[in-house]
């Protein structure tokens, strides 16, 4: 029961039966915006998360999109990082290079990783120093309303708990408005020390992608998209609100099982 629907306030639905389908339809998207920005840019900047989302981007190394994607143009970012040494299984970076990058022809210096020999406080000091230099030369936009960066687009992965990027629910780092990139050494999830865009950041993009899977992500996700009781805590995934870009959210059934969407989408197919 593949469908798309839009919400009053929390961005486009699309909701797909397996892990196939949503991969293909994700990487489409990835690759007809990077299509628009380079049009319109000269350049795609693309902020990727870690975890299960980039699994779900392979496609992009194949056919079609390993030829027609204009990879010269993409500058890669990312969301957030574990401060570990660029070659550990932890690595955000490692995941997508041996995943992604490394079978792709982007230039090795459009690939702004963290310095992983620095602290965290140390590492997102130095990450939003090189992002300040990126958005000066634009090659990453600048936000008219808070002079943010302005990607053309962030990826995000949404944990059980409904943390996105390495913004974790009641945790301080939720609250950082002036700082770009902000760091952590309490992780709840391993490891602890991490950097990560703010919320203003992630706000400022053009496009917002969450990609969820899995039915272990389903009461956050409800939590995150349906209009729930007052007394609901208000869960970091719930706080992306790009404030003029558009969100999308990319689900699989299990995840999206517990969405009035969903539901009703199946009561109707039932009816049907
Ligand atoms: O720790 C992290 O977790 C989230 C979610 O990962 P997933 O494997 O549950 O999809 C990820 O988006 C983030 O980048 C990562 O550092």
């Amino acid at each position: 029961m593949a469908f798309t629907r839009i919400t009053k306030d929390r961005g486009k639905l699309r909701i797909q039966d397996n892990l196939d389908d949503l991969a293909t339809e994700l990487v489409e998207y990835i690759a007809e915006l990077s299509e628009v920005s380079v049009k319109e840019r000269g350049v795609f900047a693309i902020a990727l998360s870690g975890g299960s989302l980039i699994g779900l981007m392979g496609k992009l190394c194949q056919a079609p999109y390993n030829k027609t994607v204009d990879w010269a143009k993409w500058h890669i970012f990312w969301v957030d990082e574990r401060v570990v040494s660029k070659s550990h299984t932890d690595s955000n970076y490692k995941l997508a290079k041996d995943s992604l990058l490394s079978k792709v022809p982007v230039a090795p210096s459009h690939i702004h990783s963290i310095n992983d020999s620095l602290s965290a406080e140390d590492a997102a000091t130095d990450y939003e120093f090189a992002l300040r230099q990126m958005v000066k030369a634009r090659t990453v936009g600048v936000s008219q309303l808070n002079d943010c960066p302005k990607f053309d687009l962030i990826l995000l992965g949404m944990g059980p708990d409904g943390h996105v990027a390495s913004l974790f629910p009641n945790h301080i780092a939720l609250e950082e408005r002036d700082e770009w990139v902000t760091f952590l050494t309490d992780s709840p999830k391993p490891p602890p020390e991490r950097i990560t865009f703010t919320l203003p950041v992630i706000n400022s993009a053009s496009n917002v992608a969450v990609v969820v899977t899995g039915g272990s992500k389903a009461e956050a996700l409800r939590m995150a998209i349906d209009d729930v009781e007052p007394d609901t805590p208000l869960l970091p995934a719930r706080m992306v609100q790009p404030t003029t870009g558009n969100l999308v959210w990319f689900l699989d059934n299990p995840a999206a099982s517990k969405l009035e969407a969903f539901r009703f989408a199946e009561s109707d197919q039932l009816l049907a």
